[in-house]
């Protein structure tokens, strides 16, 4: 039912299903029909790298979100590919996270929508069968570092400007349960803690003594890292992988499965309050002014 609603939201974004479909081919050469997610596919490993194309700061458009979507679900279904490469394609910026002009100044129903298919994305991505290697490779803030903390394996490139972390707080909003419980389950309830209250953003070192990353280093080995631990991972045969994967992470995605239609409901009130807007409003004019 998500993937009909994302199509429904790629189609009336005029993009054409039959050529965003080649866009996840496997024949080892790039093909990029899909105007955001770039897949470069090497069918002989068994492992695609998905690049984020969506300037000029790869945050969560719902297009891009949709297109991302269906890039997994296909790559999912293609039982060429065991392993998938997370990264951007311009370094420097991994993702912004979710898109603050989708959550500002539309009406409700554009908030509902927009919510479903971020929670579509996380349910896609926390309990994909296959392995997913976050290769980050720029900075990571809220909605970025939740694609992050959701793959098995974290590599972040060691440059001081790139942060990653749950931030929300700064902006005034308040991350869901959802976020919480994946953050909970990578670095513990009292890193949490502090680091949901205090939005924080952590460098590469601090990121990997906390947890958030699971190893840094320099800026150009960091696909070539991903590459190599997701080789190590394929060695292990993949229905016990996966079962053990499922194991630890179905119930925090059944919460929210259970509760998603509430969960939609509250975000969409949340995000529609007169103050919430202005908080979020006034957080976009900061990011403006930084420039000038
Ligand atoms: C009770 C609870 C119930 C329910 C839930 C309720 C609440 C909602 C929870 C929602 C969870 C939210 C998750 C999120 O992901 S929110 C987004 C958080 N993201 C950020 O804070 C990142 C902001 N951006 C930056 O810090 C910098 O832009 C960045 C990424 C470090 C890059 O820096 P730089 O290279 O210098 O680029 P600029 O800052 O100049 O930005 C260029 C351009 O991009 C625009 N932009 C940046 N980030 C975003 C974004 N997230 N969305 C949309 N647009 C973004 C920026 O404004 C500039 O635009 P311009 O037009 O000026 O060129």
């Amino acid at each position: 039912m998500a993937l009909v609603a994302a199509r429904g939201t790629l189609l009336r974004a005029g993009v054409r299903l039959g050529t965003e479909a080649a866009a996840c081919g496997r024949n080892g050469t790039r093909r990029s029909a899909s105007h955001r997610v770039l897949v470069e596919p090497d069918a002989a490993a068994g492992i695609a790298t998905i690049k984020f194309k969506n300037p000029p700061v790869n945050s969560l458009t719902l297009e891009f979100l949709t297109e991302l979507i269906i890039c997994l679900e296909k790559l999912e279904n293609d039982k060429t590919f065991r392993g998938v490469i997370l990264t951007s394609n311009s370094p420097g910026i991994f993702s912004a996270g979710l898109d603050l002009r989708e959550m500002c100044g539309k009406n409700p129903a554009h908030y509902a929508e927009y919510w479903r298919a971020v929670q579509e994305l996380w349910l896609k991505l926390y309990v994909s069968n296959m392995i997913l290697v976050a290769a980050i490779n720029g900075a990571s803030p809220a909605g970025g570092c939740l694609m992050s903390l959701s793959c098995d394996y974290r590599v972040l490139a060691d440059n001081p400007r790139y942060k990653v972390g749950l931030n929300e707080t700064l902006l005034g909003i308040v991350a869901p349960f959802w976020f919480r419980d994946t953050l909970v389950n990578t670095i513990g309830h009292r890193a949490s803690e502090r680091a949901l209250q205090l939005g924080l953003l952590f460098p590469p070192a601090e990121a990997l003594q906390v947890g958030m990353v699971d190893q840094v280093v320099p800026e150009d080995q960091v696909h070539s890292t991903a590459l190599s631990v997701i080789t190590q991972w394929l060695a292990i045969p993949d229905h016990a992988r996966q079962l053990t994967k499922s194991m630890m992470r179905k119930a925090t995605t059944d919460n929210l499965i259970k509760q998603r239609e509430a969960d939609i409901q509250n975000f969409v009130s949340f995000i529609s309050r007169d103050s919430i807007q202005k908080s979020l409003q006034m957080y976009i004019e900061k990011l403006k002014q930084k420039k000038s």
